[in-house]
């Protein structure tokens, strides 16, 4: 994201907002002006009308200024966050999956929420507070050095060494802010760590010690925080000396000169008026600056956060499935997660055709899951290639891949909502009837008409309120509702008992007859029904057949049969 680009977009209202803003300083300098004439109309006893209808016309003007440049610099400051906010979603949502993985949650919820806030006052408030007050500034020096420049100098000399101390400060605050918004973000991810297996911290009994950790990580943002204002608290004081200093030079110095008749008393007052004028918009100034040093600091952290690396849009469309042509092939296909990770697959190569039950099977760890990530291409592999329907995987458009693709993974995640939004995520426009034959292809039907509001039942956090296998089975449900011509089924029938997983084998060998099934099969009794096997250990693809061709004539294979096939559970994600 290019945040002056952000602006520029903006520039319109921020534009009239400033501008606003200028004439209502304008109308405040005026201000003496009228009052000046006013008291001169008294003292020679003319009519005070005039002065005194100007007078109210200009409060009136300031006061309707003020009001509108508010409004429009914090509607501008709205519209930039919403701006960023905008594309920091659609960024984080087309993330590649190995880049999103180096993030941590509770630091993208602080970067979307806190920092686009702090860059928005940044941006908006804190830039027009900085032209409507350097304005003044530029004004009153103006004026002062038509008035007299020597004793302008003398001013310039005290505010500058003042100045130059709140340069330092708005550094200072600078940095203080970056470290805050970094111990901000850190108590939020930790808090995130635990909120989402807050079932496991209780029955590990750990509540007293994450409280204990996160409450460090509070305390250090709280710290982070209080030097942030202790720098941000100097920055008034220090003009505020400089003012003082400056104040007591012009008035002995000026007083002398005066004596002298080197310098009209009537100059003196005014240049003294405006050295008053001068300060209130300098401080401002300052603080303007120190709000944008420390928007600096949430901006290049939403900046960063907007450069994740996203998955490419282009490419060619799905082909077309052809008769007799593979359905999924691998092709020496090698892929490791890092680069000096050991790979999860080396030299992997076989074809699948278009229908059929595939079972996938190996130890813990062996690469299975990997597969599956290559074919959704949620990870591309270093070396080989692996095609769809005889086309390269990587040219393809990823939305037509994935939709030619259903996943069941093997948690089975469900999203908040109800059962019917879960069951055509894929599909938002399926048909009654589809539904019903993807519910009854689950063997759901009667889950869900027991369900107080059936389809439309809401679901809480991750799919609670249906059991591990009804939620595995909802998923399965929704694949199937998209019609795929690859349906890959993680461990799927993991969490089902047995009289389910009867009822779902079968119904899996009839999806069979229409698409190719890819499962990842733990139980002896899938593989012992699929139409072929493959057996992976190591990252390689060792032996590939039926199950009884197997057991004749791998070991591994055997040996996993031996074990029923299931794996200790334990590849990472
Ligand atoms: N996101 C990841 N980052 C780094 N390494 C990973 C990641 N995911 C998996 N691995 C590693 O890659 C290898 C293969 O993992 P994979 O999940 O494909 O195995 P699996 O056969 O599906 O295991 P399981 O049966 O336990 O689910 C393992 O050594 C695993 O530790």
């Amino acid at each position: 994201m290019n945040l002056s680009a952000v602006v520029r977009r903006h520039r319109t209202l921020l534009g009239a907002g400033i501008l606003l803003g200028l004439l209502g300083t304008a109308a405040t300098l005026l201000q003496p002006l009228l009052i000046g004439d006013l008291i001169e109309a008294v003292a020679v006893d003319e009519s005070t009308t005039r002065p005194i209808l100007f007078l109210a016309g200009l409060f009136v003007a300031d006061a309707l200024l003020a009001a509108t440049h508010f409004y429009l610099i914090g509607r501008a400051g709205e519209n930039m966050v919403f701006d960023m906010r905008a594309t920091l979603t659609g960024r984080l949502l087309h993330a590649r999956i190995r880049a999103f993985h180096r993030l941590e949650h509770g630091d993208i919820f602080t970067r979307t929420l806190g920092d686009t806030s702090l860059a928005r006052v940044a941006l908006s408030s804190s830039v027009s507070q900085m032209i409507t007050s350097g304005f003044t500034v530029i004004g009153c020096v103006g004026v002062m050095l038509w008035l007299d420049w020597r004793m302008l100098l003398a001013t310039a000399g005290c505010l500058g060494a003042a100045s130059a101390i709140g340069l330092a400060l708005a550094r200072a605050v600078r940095a203080a802010a970056v470290t805050n918004r970094q111990h901000t973000s850190d108590y939020g991810s930790a808090l995130l760590r635990v909120l989402g297996a807050l079932t496991t911290v209780k029955a590990s009994r750990a509540e007293e010690r994450e409280a204990e950790r996160i409450g460090e990580l509070a305390d250090a943002a709280r710290l982070s925080g209080i030097r942030v204002t202790r720098l941000s608290a100097l920055l008034m004081p220090a003009m505020n000396v400089g003012t003082q200093v400056s104040l007591a030079v012009v008035i002995a110095w000026g007083m002398s000169r005066t004596a002298t008749g080197a310098l009209p008393i009537e100059d003196l007052t005014a240049f003294i008026m405006y050295l008053f004028y001068l300060v209130s918009p300098l401080v401002m100034l300052f603080m303007a600056l120190g709000e944008i040093q420390q928007g600096r600091a949430a901006i290049d952290r939403v900046k960063d956060l907007a450069h994740i690396e996203t998955e490419p849009t282009e490419g060619a469309p799905a082909p077309v499935p052809v008769v007799g042509a593979f359905a999924v092939e691998f092709e020496g296909v090698t892929f490791s997660y890092g680069d000096t990770a050991t790979p999860a697959l080396t030299g992997v190569s076989f074809s699948l055709p278009p229908t059929g039950v595939t079972a996938i099977v190996g130890p813990s760890g062996s690469g299975k899951t990997t597969l599956f990530q290559l074919i959704e291409r949620f990870r591309t592999p270093d070396e080989g290639t692996v095609r769809l329907s005889g086309a390269d995987i990587s040219a393809i458009r990823l939305d037509e891949l994935r939709s030619r693709i259903g996943l069941v993974e093997q948690d089975a995640p469900l999203l908040r909502g109800t059962v019917r939004e879960n069951l055509t995520y894929a599909c938002p426009d399926a048909t009654a009837a589809d539904i019903d034959e993807a519910l009854a292809a689950a063997h759901l039907t009667d889950v869900v008409s027991a369900l107080p509001d059936g389809l439309d039942t809401s679901l809480g956090e991750g799919g609670t309120g249906l059991s591990g296998g009804q939620r595995q089975r909802l998923a399965i449900a929704r694949a199937l509702l998209a019609r795929p011509d690859v349906l890959l089924l993680d461990e799927a029938t993991a969490h089902l008992d047995s009289d389910s997983e009867t009822a779902l084998r079968s119904a899996i060998a009839d999806i069979g007859t229409r698409c190719l099934v890819l499962t990842i099969a733990h139980r002896l009794s899938t593989t012992i029904g699929a139409d072929r096997i493959l057996v992976i250990e190591d990252g390689r693809l060792r032996a590939s057949g039926t199950h009884a061709e197997l057991m004749e004539s791998d070991t591994t294979y055997r040996r996993l049969a031996g074990g029923q096939l299931t794996p200790a559970r334990g590849g990472a994600r």
